[in-house]
């Protein structure tokens, strides 16, 4: 696992949370330990319920844990939010607004002229596949496009962490392959630290280096916990995500994950 470069740290990192949505009356989860480095992808599975989301959440920073902390590169930020990049299902484009201005808005918001934040945005519109959107409307752009112009919104907020609620979800089966591959290939390349939570454990195969496998069922008052944490074993050189689905590692691997959920 990658540490970042100046403390050797984690990018992330999740210390014994113990999580409730209503202050300790129902605990979600239970000593929830994780590691997210940079340059990697990892995927939180578990079942519809078991608490995925509330993890994120705290995370985020948006909620505050019952016990524990979450450290980015070693410095504790336990319930700070603002301090990591948090991606949706849904794009959240505004309609009204042209996609370089819909992507310039973090740093609009941040302060930054806005002459000056489409200067910034405009020279990674290739690199996010977006070149010749520029000008163009949220509406006139595929569910895949508007994916990439809120992953390059995302990433003009200058978060080396991006957590990812089931991002592609919303999108149809070919483009949300093609997008897993897009979005891991550049997360990577940019040493980005992403965490995705998924239910589907092809998704989590598809994307992740590792995953951690999260059992528990929270509505039957048994708190959710880390079962264990499977390393992928990503193939070597030029292979296709379609083609890996098709190897013997894959289907152990998704054996495996299966096995642990129960
Ligand atoms: N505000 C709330 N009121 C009642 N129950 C809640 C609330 N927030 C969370 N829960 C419960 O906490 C548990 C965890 O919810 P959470 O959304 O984190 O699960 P999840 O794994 O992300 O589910 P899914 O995959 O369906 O999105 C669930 O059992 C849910 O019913």
């Amino acid at each position: 696992m990658a540490t970042s470069a100046d403390n050797g740290a984690p990018a992330l990192e999740a210390r014994h949370l113990t999580l409730s949505w209503d202050e300790g009356e129902h605990v979600v989860a239970r000593d929830v330990c994780l590691v997210v480095g940079a340059g990697e992808v990892v995927c939180l599975v578990g079942r519809s319920g078991c608490g995925k989301t509330t993890i994120l959440h705290a995370l985020s920073g948006l909620t505050q844990p019952l016990e524990g902390r979450v450290l980015l590169h070693g410095e504790d930020v336990t319930g700070r939010p603002g301090r990591v990049s948090y991606m949706l299902q849904k794009d959240l484009l505004l309609p009204s607004k042209r996609i370089l201005d819909n992507v310039c808005l973090p740093l609009v918001i941040a302060g930054t002229p806005a002459r000056e934040a489409r200067a910034k945005a405009e020279p990674l519109f290739e690199r996010f596949g977006l070149s010749g959107t520029e000008r163009m409307w949220p509406s006139e752009l595929s569910g895949g496009m508007r994916q990439r112009a809120a992953f390059l919104r995302t990433y003009l907020m200058g978060n080396d962490v991006t957590l990812l609620d089931e991002p592609f979800s919303a999108l149809d089966a070919l483009t949300r392959a093609d997008m897993r591959s897009w979005y891991c290939g550049m997360s990577r390349e940019l040493g980005m630290a992403s965490l995705a939570i998924t239910h589907d454990v092809d998704e989590a195969v598809t994307m992740a280096d590792r995953i951690y496998v999260l059992r528990g069922d929270p509505r039957s008052g048994v708190p959710s916990a880390i079962a264990a944490e499977v390393a992928v074993p990503r193939p070597a050189g030029n292979v296709s995500a379609a083609e890996f689905a098709l190897t013997p590692a894959f289907l152990d691997c998704k054996r495996e994950v299966l096995g642990l959920l129960g």
